[in-house]
């Protein structure tokens, strides 16, 4: 099988696997039969491969640094090297390889839809001295139109999520994400 027949077939068992995990979200949080429609839709799914080169500074450098995905949720695979490691009551914690078994990452997404009650959780990637590290995320994402509702949030779409992280990017220099669309919370960067 060649590698992009590969990457297809990699791509359909993630369709389904994401419809799966959504569906059972969704029945969790009583969302409406047209909102749980919109707010996961398979043709934005998109997948990407890593490789993270080994480092012989891999103490001063990030394979990528802390963030949370704008995703709904995204899947991952890694490999046997580890260094994903994830933000969990106040500390870094490593999410160690388990052979055979998938990561599931809730995204900014979710977090809104939910209304806080599934959080987007912040991870990174620690570089590894010896060894390269391959890992593949499959990221899912709203319908371009859904209208995302929640009493924490004002309602906005994906595209008015990129465009804020757009803005942030090139005035702030970094995503400030979800509490951009906060109700309670104005945002003041000399406080963050
Ligand atoms: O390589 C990984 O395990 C994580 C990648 C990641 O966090 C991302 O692409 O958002
Ligand atoms: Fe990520």
């Amino acid at each position: 099988m060649g590698t992009s027949t590969k990457a297809a077939e990699y791509g359909r068992h993630q369709t389904r696997i994401a419809e799966t995990i959504f569906s059972t979200i969704a029945e969790d949080l009583n969302f409406p039969p047209p909102k749980s429609k919109s707010y996961l839709s398979m043709p934005t799914g998109f997948l990407r491969v890593y490789r993270y080169l080994r480092c012989p500074m891999a103490d001063q450098r990030w394979g990528i640094n802390a963030h949370t995905d704008s995703s709904v949720f995204s899947i991952l695979h890694q490999d046997q090297v580890g260094g994903l490691q994830v933000y969990k009551n106040n500390k870094w914690v490593d999410v160690k390889p388990i052979h055979d078994t998938l990561i599931v990452n809730l995204g900014d997404m979710m977090q809104a839809m939910s209304n806080d009650s599934y959080v987007s959780v912040t991870h990174r990637v620690k570089v590894n001295r010896h060894k390269e590290r391959i890992s593949i995320g499959y990221f899912v994402f709203p319908a371009e139109d859904a209208v995302i509702e929640s009493s924490k949030y004002k309602p906005f779409t994906y595209a008015d999520f990129q465009a804020e992280k757009e803005m942030d990017l090139k005035t702030v220099g970094k995503k400030i994400g979800l509490p951009r669309f906060r109700k309670d919370r104005p945002v003041c960067h000399w406080l963050d």
